[in-house]
């Protein structure tokens, strides 16, 4: 195995929220026996303390990497989220320092997709009302609101990677498609493009949402949008618990406006098994609660599990960006006979001849150099040929330019 000029065995990984023993495995594979682990979400003090040394963190969909936290980690290099969304970083303060955040883009679509499907078709039939009545002994043997989805229209907000599995599935059932999302999509199957968020929710049987969780998705659906849908359709969220107004959502499943619900996400989910899960849905019968597992199934968290480690690690030994969220994405190839220097820098313009300056010595030879920016940081890895010495020399210089927000030395 290459050396990293930071021994590592000595960089220390913090991993929360119990992702998955793969990336344990993954890191120890590559030498990172320095691992924290914790099966949970850690409160706020616990975890200003336990990030304030740590090199690298792992962390899923509770986890608040604030600007707080991430101004006491001050050794942290790397973030991963063993999930798909991010908003739980502040993506901006840490690319500002120079820390990359990467994340899962794929890994648990499909098993956010199925839970999808399976709750139109129990919705449709009106399930989580008789299953809650059976729970109590009644015995609600009827038809009365219950229909098949095949034929049944599902409108998807958001038609992303789960949006557009949800549409491929729901087809296969008999349903029609429509979706709706602020770019331009290529439709899959027979799906169709609503003119309006509002033409889709006036239109469908089942609304489903898919959107992240950003300025504009906040109450996206409240009451106007809840009021803009049909009478007895229903509305599942799996996406972000913001992007609907509960309230609005409650009072519409009492009055009988909507027929059902299922809702994965809410505006404040547990930090842990023993905290108590407060919603005004809890005493609804007619919807499907289920506490944020969308994601959570073996499948899918094994493979994230591989798959953000990959990229912690690539990142720890060979420097590489690639599918980083909030960073120049640059794709490195090894560097056997080189020493890698990394220069993370504010984008200001004569940085690179200044970076250029520094190496242009005579005990050393350029081997390589890749840069990317984006509009406020710059990243340049440089392989040179040099002695141990002189490439720490090096490093400290570059690590001394004006502008200059993180420097690492791979040997
Ligand atoms: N319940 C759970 O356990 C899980 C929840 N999620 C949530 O699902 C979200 C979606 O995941 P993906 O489909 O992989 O993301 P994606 O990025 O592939 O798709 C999101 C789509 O929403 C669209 N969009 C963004 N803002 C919009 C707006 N204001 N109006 C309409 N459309 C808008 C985007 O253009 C994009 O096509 C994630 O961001 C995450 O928050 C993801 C995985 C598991
Ligand atoms: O992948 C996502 O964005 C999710 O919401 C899943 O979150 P989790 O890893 O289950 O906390």
């Amino acid at each position: 195995m290459p050396k990293t000029s930071f021994p590592r065995e000595d960089l220390k990984i913090l991993l929360l929220e119990g992702v998955s023993p793969t990336a344990v495995e993954a890191f120890q594979a590559a030498g990172y026996t320095r691992i924290e682990y914790h099966d949970k979400a850690l409160p706020h003090d616990e975890l200003l303390a336990a990030i304030e040394d740590a090199h690298m963190v792992g962390l899923r969909s509770r986890t608040q990497l604030t600007d707080e936290v991430i101004g006491q980690a001050r050794r942290l290099f790397a973030v991963g989220c063993f999930c798909i969304g991010t908003n739980q970083v502040q993506l901006d303060t840490a690319r500002l320092r120079g820390i990359p955040v990467f994340n899962a883009p794929y890994s648990n679509t499909r098993s956010v997709a199925e839970l999808v499907l399976a709750e139109a078709i129990l919705l449709m039939r009106r399930i989580p009302e008789r299953n809650a009545a059976a729970h109590r002994g009644d015995w609600l043997k009827s038809a009365d609101g219950s229909y098949e989805v095949r034929g049944k229209t599902l409108g998807i907000v958001g038609y992303g990677h789960i949006g557009t599995q949800v549409g491929v599935l729901a087809e296969s059932l008999g349903m029609r498609v429509l979706y709706h999302d602020i770019e331009s999509k290529l439709m899959l199957g027979n799906a169709q493009c609503a003119d309006s968020l509002n033409a889709l929710l006036s239109a469908s049987d089942v609304v489903t949402l898919h959107v992240p969780q950003t300025p504009e998705t906040a109450n996206m659906i409240g009451a106007a949008e809840i009021a803009a849908m049909r009478p007895g359709s229903m509305l599942i969220n799996a996406s972000r618990g913001n992007v609907v107004d509960i309230d609005a959502l409650a009072a519409a499943l009492r009055s009988g406006h909507l027929a059902g619900a299922a809702v994965d996400v809410f505006p404040r989910e547990p930090k842990s098994k023993g905290e108590e899960f407060v919603s005004p849905l809890r005493d609804l019968d007619n919807v499907l609660l289920t506490p944020h597992v969308g994601g959570s199934t073996q499948e899918a968290q094994a493979n994230i599990g591989q798959e953000v480690a990959a990229k912690l690690i690539r990142y720890s030994d060979n420097g590489s960006t690639l599918s980083a969220v909030n960073f120049p994405e640059v794709a490195l190839p090894g560097h056997p006979d080189s020493r890698r220097l990394l220069h993370i820098h504010r984008n200001v313009p004569g940085m690179l001849s200044r970076v250029n300056e520094v190496c242009s010595r005579d005990d050393i030879n350029i081997d390589g150099q890749y840069l990317q920016t984006d509009g406020e940081i710059g990243y340049v890895v440089i392989d040179i040929s040099a002695t141990e010495a002189a490439a720490e020399s090096i490093k400290e210089q570059l690590a001394a330019i004006d502008g200059t927000l993180r420097t690492r030395l791979l040997y």
